[in-house]
């Protein structure tokens, strides 16, 4: 596991009970195989929260092509909220998975700040690091032209961390860093896919890179994928951490307001790695 080169990898023995993740992909079919008045509930010309999101695509208005994916995005605020707005086909699945995780989230948090010699996670640290979550499914049909289109076009997750389910169909390619290699994710059963995003980038002053990847859109075979999104709150200022900037380090990323640098990633198209130059000095 060598998440400065990588910053992609995919764990096996981690503390998530198979059933868990199991439950969890049966949900999201099941979420996605409503009649699309029920799911049109969540849409965002119905849905009474922000806070929970059917929808197509990524940002509609700003694509050349709409991406091959729906999608169900739930954020986080309690238990009590998601017990009345979250779908009831997948509220106590997505719950189970979020909270089995979030041993393995704390576990790679440690590791990854142990590499920045950051020893402690306090308080702040943990809040700025995992304040707020938020949780994806994705269902991709079964493309008659796949190549015309994509399943989600390459970017970078916003995120300080993403952990990342995936069915056993395959499609998820991660660009070598700096090159232009694309390599597939095999999947791998009981696995989970993880990911540094642009927030842990910015944070560990540029020693960890977010990584690019993109999913093709697959001309046989319908496909699921349940990122979660452990991300700063939107009300977080981040900036490179101070403790590596005290060590005489100069700061590469200025600090910036977490919701703006969200709004930024969702005003264009899925685009590259680009997001990330909204943040630099
Ligand atoms: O479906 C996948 O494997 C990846 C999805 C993804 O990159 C995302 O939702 O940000
Ligand atoms: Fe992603």
């Amino acid at each position: 596991m060598r998440p400065r080169k990588w910053g992609f990898f995919q764990i096996i023995n981690h503390d998530v009970p198979i059933e868990v993740l199991e439950n969890v992909k049966d949900a999201t079919y099941k979420f996605f195989g409503l009649p699309a008045e029920v799911k049109n509930k969540y849409s965002k010309e119905q849905s009474s929260s922000n806070n929970v999101r059917f929808g197509t695509s990524f940002t509609p208005q700003a694509e050349k092509a709409l991406e091959w994916k729906d999608y169900l995005s739930l954020f986080y605020v309690s238990e009590e909220e998601a017990s009345t707005l979250w779908p009831s086909v997948c509220r106590e699945q997505v719950l189970d998975y979020m909270n089995k995780s979030e041993v393995v989230i704390k576990q790679l948090l440690q590791m990854l700040m142990k590499g920045l010699n950051v020893d402690e996670i306090d308080d702040t640290k943990e809040s700025l690091l995992m304040g707020s979550m938020r949780t994806n499914l994705n269902y991709y049909p079964k493309c008659l032209n796949p190549e015309l289109t994509v399943g989600v076009g390459r970017h970078s997750d916003v995120s300080t961390l993403t952990i990342l389910l995936q069915d056993e169909i395959g499609g998820l390619f991660v660009r070598e860093n700096d090159g232009d290699n694309w390599i597939h994710v095999p999947p791998i059963k009981g696995s989970l896919v993880i990911n540094v995003g642009d927030a842990l980038q910015i944070m560990s002053n540029g020693r960890y890179r977010s990584v690019e990847h993109r999913v093709v859109a697959n001309g046989s075979n319908n496909r699921i994928s349940v990122p979660i999104f452990v991300n700063p709150r939107p009300a977080d200022v981040i900036g490179p951490l101070p403790e590596l900037i005290a060590s005489s380090e100069k700061a590469i990323y200025k600090q910036v307001l977490y919701s703006d640098y969200v709004k930024h990633f969702f005003r264009k198209a899925h685009d590259g790695k680009k997001t990330v130059g909204f943040a630099e000095l």
